[in-house]
């Protein structure tokens, strides 16, 4: 009988360890087997060229919790998963997992790429534990899920990678597991199918425990309750805060490449940001930004008397490279004309990007004839760096402030 919030996946002080190369590996190895026939437990120290891949990692996952894990290559994510899973053992702690277990992890892994997709349907429901008949009950919703009606019947070696994807999803999915493990390979689908699998794996959550691995922030932030960031094989954030994971996680990751081009025309002589009069320090590459509050943008540029009229637009761009608000002048019916040595300053009212880092790009275009933007003067992908702060609840990254009423309308 299932019961809404009993522990599905317990995990107790688990660690894994590897070898930075393969023969030592092999011979550390064969030492640990003679070692277990002997009786001898293995050591929980690290030999030459070892390191923890997963360094002494708890947590408990319940029923109708979806548990997001992030955190940048090479952090462990892959090899937690994997142990999840049973395809590899801890060399410490105890992972405890109740129920059926369906899991997308490597990418093909679990088909026979000789057998049909049809044949593979059989075979991995089978794995999974379900009666021929079960199968046969939910053949055509697999099918039907991944849309593949056309080449169930084609090997799957043939199957290109979204294929694949498809098909290993629509059948960990329409079994209906207790746990599902997802790895980053849902990213090989397209736009449509991620979407479809996300409404899916929203449903499934009412009676599932989904540990779902991804380099995609707003896919976590949609669907996980809980989050952790992976550092070197341990937990960053022991909360499991969504939010804090998330932003933990791009704060790891330093500015972008920068790309500028034109500046023959006009060119930018200085930026800065300013708090009502006061000019804003950016001590450590950001300038330190409030929600919600009055900036003005001051832009000191060297324009040729070869130019007739330009356009100025600032576009405010979040760490996954998302364009996520525009400044400009063109909204404001400000078209510039002003020669030599000029200094633009712009002001927002409210700057109501939500909590986070963002790049600001600034680019200045000629002004056609019709009034609409012509060719680029100046363009600088990341004119200056900001950090927003001052605001705990919401993760997208525009949050609006306004009015709010409400009226009872009972006698
Ligand atoms: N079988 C193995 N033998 C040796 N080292 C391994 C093995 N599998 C993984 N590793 C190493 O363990 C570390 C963690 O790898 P893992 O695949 O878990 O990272 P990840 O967080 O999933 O990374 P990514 O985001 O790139 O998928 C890496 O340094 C990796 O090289």
């Amino acid at each position: 009988m299932e019961k809404k919030g009993e522990i599905l996946v317990k995990v107790e002080g688990v660690s894994k360890k590897f070898c930075k190369d393969l023969k030592t590996g092999l011979w550390y190895g064969l030492k640990d087997l003679f070692g277990n026939v002997l009786g001898s437990s293995a050591s929980s120290d690290l030999r030459p060229r070892e390191f923890w891949a997963v360094r002494d990692i708890s947590f408990e996952l319940r029923r109708g919790e979806c548990l997001g894990l992030i955190g940048h290559n090479g952090a462990g994510k892959s090899t937690l998963l994997k142990m999840l899973n049973g395809l590899i053992m801890p060399d410490e702690g105890t992972i405890t997992m109740h129920g059926r277990i369906g899991a997308l992890i490597e990418l093909g892994a679990g088909f026979n790429p000789i057998l049909t997709g049809r044949e593979n349907i059989y075979n991995n429901g089978a794995v999974l534990g379900f009666s021929r008949k079960e199968i046969d009950n939910k053949l055509d919703q697999i099918i039907e899920f991944a849309e593949l009606k056309e080449f169930i019947d084609m090997p799957v070696q043939h199957y290109s990678s979204g294929m694949k994807v498809r098909l290993g999803f629509a059948i960990a999915a329409q079994m209906e597991p207790d746990v599902l493990l997802i790895d980053e390979v849902l990213a090989v689908g397209d736009v449509g199918f991620r979407m479809k699998c996300l409404t899916r794996l929203g449903e499934l959550l009412t009676n599932c425990a989904v540990v779902f691995v991804s380099h995609t922030m707003p896919q976590i932030a949609r669907i996980s309750n809980l989050a952790y960031l992976l550092e070197k094989g341990t937990i960053h954030n022991l909360s499991g805060d969504v939010g804090t994971a998330i932003q933990s996680y791009y704060n790891q990751f330093k500015q972008r490449d920068r790309v500028q081009h034109g500046g023959e025309l006009i060119s930018v002589k200085s930026f800065e940001i300013l708090d009502i009069d006061r000019q804003i320090e950016s001590p450590d590459g950001y300038y330190p930004l409030t929600f919600n509050q009055s900036y003005t943008f001051r832009l000191t540029l060297k324009v040729s008397p070869n130019v007739n009229a330009y356009w100025i637009n600032y576009s405010f761009i979040d760490k996954d490279t998302k364009q996520v608000a525009n400044f400009f002048s063109l909204f404001s019916e400000m078209l510039f004309e002003e020669k030599g040595t000029v200094v633009v300053n712009s002001s927002i009212e409210s700057l109501n990007l939500g909590q986070g880092h963002y790049n600001i790009g600034v680019a200045i275009n000629e002004s056609k004839e019709d009034k609409t933007r012509g060719a680029i003067y100046f363009y600088d992908s990341c004119i200056a760096n900001i950090r927003i702060t001052g605001i705990s609840e919401g993760l997208a990254p525009v949050q609006f402030v306004g009015q709010w009423t409400a009226i009872s309308m009972d006698k």
